[in-house]
């Protein structure tokens, strides 16, 4: 997850590769709704881990399911069987609609039937996101509801007992948000002791939603019966039952990115997406029909895609988007690298979601330079041919990030589109943790740029001096990748001591280099299989780091090595030449240094805190010995790049270091002076 302030994204060219999808949001909140009300214990595979699944599961929890998680991550729900455990509740939904609508169902039904209160409440935002529709409905079957807030928005209060009026049909509209529909054919199995009839008001939109749901409901033991998409009869006795196991699809909005990047970008070979395909439940799939349209090659089987570069520049669309609501945003970005301009319509629904999505889209694609048309109900996008660096607002929607990710396919992907090469900055990209919380780490999975166009922050400086600590912290500010070339240096010397080679043996030490079986995983590094994370940090390896670092023919041997670190977003790479020799193009280079005694006093204290006991006389003689060595060999020695800003770092802390360098970033980029 990038829990940082803005993500920047270099220019990238290609994609090739498998991205595995995570569980549809649709999907995940209404099964464990449905486990959560019926008898017995419901095995959930594949759910959705996200801001909107976590919600759901709390609330769940407070009000009386059981939970456990499986160690192979299946989640195991034990519901309530439509009985309620407490009689009061206070639920904070976030701002999760999925989750909000078909509670508010539920537990209105519930208090009416069984007494109780609940008061359902979620972000600012959530309260702005109306609910009006399902209120009405429910009130006129009889519910107590109070708008604690402005009428027809959360947040809500329920409570009962009341009488209910099921006699006659529950009258819904559907022409504004199919969540209200979804969230009443959800609840109402749970009043069903003689048929209930739901009829939609209006012209029912997102119909695949409402497919979703009656699937899912038939999973669970309920067989509605459906006229058209007008009239909805649940049967006398409905009552829901665990079917044992179920195995949530992945997310097809989230596909849409993919298959998206995959037009985009798979150029030599197709994109393989795994988690849907054409035996997929939701309406979303359909977005491959529109990338299809618009010149994607794409190739499916009942649970994946593979998807390739066809048209090109992408052919530009005319379409009612209806059927596709969430997905189709995705669109209005690859309509940028369309022959024409693209126009959607029939998408009233985004300007009541996670944000007013028609202005958002409008205004960010407009900030990298496109001409953009709106209307209340439609977006128009003109392709665009002259980039300029953009920093896009996300307005906490996941989608919003998500899609503009894929702004940052530009200028050399055809002949045609050849521009100057743009950063598109993603403001607040953590917000897409409401339903794909890895998706940048996925994204750049699957992703090459042109090792020119990846900006690296170089910190080179002698032992102890921080350069390992700086360089965490800076990465992980900006999202970047880190190489730590003392760790490659290090492996060699340890691997070649093991094996009983002569250390100053040059040509022997740089085979053992070029064989180097090194893996970096969640800050555990192994060697050859083992487990060497300690070892590698141990001093008396990186004084033998030092002598076979002095060999030229073991430098050339693990160049390459580190070159291919330099991968989008960016890397922050640590050492003794990072500057000078690997990366002598970095945009910000830095010659970090502290006195003898500060770094002996800094290593001394590091060693004792991993329970390491040492003198820090010692330790002084050690790095000076080292310092030394490095200093004055021949191949590559430590010294500043001519264009390096030095930092003595003996009387900073690690946070002033940390912010000096961000600011010269920041000096360095391209959003210095704000546009
Ligand atoms: N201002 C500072 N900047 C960086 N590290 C510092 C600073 N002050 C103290 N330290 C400590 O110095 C120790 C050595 O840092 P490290 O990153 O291992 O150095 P290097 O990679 O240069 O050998 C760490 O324990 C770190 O917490
Ligand atoms: N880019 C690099 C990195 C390390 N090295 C060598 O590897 C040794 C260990 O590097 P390191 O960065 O892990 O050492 P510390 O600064 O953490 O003590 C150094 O003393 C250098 O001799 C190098 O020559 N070039």
């Amino acid at each position: 997850m990038f829990k940082i302030p803005f993500l920047d994204i270099p220019p990238l060219q290609r994609a090739a590769g498998t991205v595995r999808l995570p569980g549809s949001k649709s999907i995940s909140n209404r099964v464990l709704l449905l486990a959560g009300l019926s008898e017995g214990q419901t095995a959930v595979h594949d759910l959705l881990d996200s801001d909107d699944t976590r919600v759901m599961l709390a609330s769940l929890r407070e009000l009386g399911c059981q939970l456990e998680q499986r160690e192979d991550g299946v989640l195991l729900v034990t519901g309530i069987g439509a009985q309620l455990k407490g009689s009061c509740a206070k639920l904070f939904l976030g701002n999760a609609g999925t989750a909000m609508r078909p509670l508010t169902a539920a537990l209105a039904l519930l208090a009416a039937t069984q007494g109780g209160e609940f008061e359902l409440s979620g972000v600012p935002r959530m309260h702005e996101r109306p609910i009006g529709d399902l209120v009405d409905a429910l009130r006129a079957l009889g519910c107590q509801i109070e708008c604690l807030g402005n009428e027809g928005y959360p947040p809500l209060r329920l409570s009962g007992p009341s009488a209910l009026k099921l006699n006659e049909p529950v009258r819904v509209r559907g022409d504004v948000s199919s969540q209200f529909l979804t969230a009443l054919l959800l609840a109402l199995p749970l009043v069903s002791a003689q048929p209930v009839v739901v009829e939609v008001v209006g012209e029912l939109i997102s119909k695949p939603y409402v497919h979703i749901t009656l699937e899912l409901l038939a999973r669970f033991g309920i067989q509605v019966q459906r006229e058209g998409w007008q009239r909805f009869t649940i049967p006398a006795g409905s009552r829901y039952r665990s079917p044992g196991a179920v195995h949530v699809e992945g997310d097809a909005s989230s596909a849409s990115y993919f298959i998206a990047l995959g037009a985009l970008a798979a150029i030599e070979q197709p994109l393989r997406i795994e988690g849907v395909g054409s035996a997929s439940l939701q309406g979303d799939v359909r977005f491959a029909e529109a990338a299809s349209a618009m010149g994607a090659r794409i190739e499916a089987g009942p649970n994946w895609l593979a998807v390739q570069r066809g048209a090109w520049p992408l052919k530009a669309i005319d379409l009612d988007c209806n059927h596709i609501p969430d997905a189709a945003m995705t669109l209005a970005v690859m309509a940028l690298y369309a022959d024409g301009p693209s126009t959607l319509r029939n998408i009233a629904s985004w300007r009541v979601k996670e944000t007013d999505r028609i202005a958002a889209m409008a205004t960010e694609l407009k900030k990298l330079g496109a001409q953009v048309e709106e209307g209340p109900d439609w977006l128009r996008v003109h392709p665009l041919r002259l980039w300029q660096s953009a920093s896009i607002h996300t307005y906490d929607d996941h989608r919003v990030a998500m899609c503009f990710s894929l702004a940052a396919f530009h200028g050399l992907l055809g002949k045609e589109l050849v521009g100057p090469r743009v950063t598109v900055r993603i403001e607040d990209p953590n917000c897409v943790a409401k339903t794909f919380p890895d998706y940048f780490e996925t994204l750049f999975e699957v992703v090459s740029a042109d090792p020119a166009d990846v900006p690296v922050i170089t910190i080179d400086g002698p032992t102890a001096s921080g350069k390992g600590t700086l360089a965490d912290e800076v990465a992980h500010e900006l999202g970047y990748w880190i190489l730590d070339s003392g760790a490659l240096y290090r492996a060699t010397g340890l691997a070649a001591s093991r094996a009983g080679i002569d250390l100053d043996d040059a040509q022997a030490v740089a085979a053992v280099a070029r064989g180097l079986d090194l893996h970096f995983r969640k800050g555990r590094a192994t060697l050859a299989g083992e487990d060497v994370t300690e070892a590698l940090r141990a001093e008396a390896t990186g004084l033998m780091a030092s002598q076979v670092a002095a060999h030229q023919p073991v430098r050339d041997a693990l160049q390459q090595l580190q070159l291919d670190f330099r991968r989008a977003p960016g890397l922050v790479a640590d050492g003794r030449d990072m500057g000078t020799a690997i990366f002598p193009d970095a945009g910000l280079k830095v010659f970090l240094t502290a006195s003898a005694a500060t770094r002996a006093e800094r290593r001394h204290k590091q060693l004792i805190s991993k329970g390491i006991s040492a003198s820090i006389e010692g330790l002084r003689a050690d790095l000076e010995a080292r310092d030394a060595r490095d200093k004055s060999r021949s191949a590559s020695p430590l010294k500043p790049a001519a264009d390096a800003l030095s930092l003595d770092n003996s009387a900073q802390t690690i946070e002033e270091s940390r912010d000096l360098l961000l600011r010269w970033w920041a000096e360095r980029g391209p959003f210095s002076v704000q546009r």
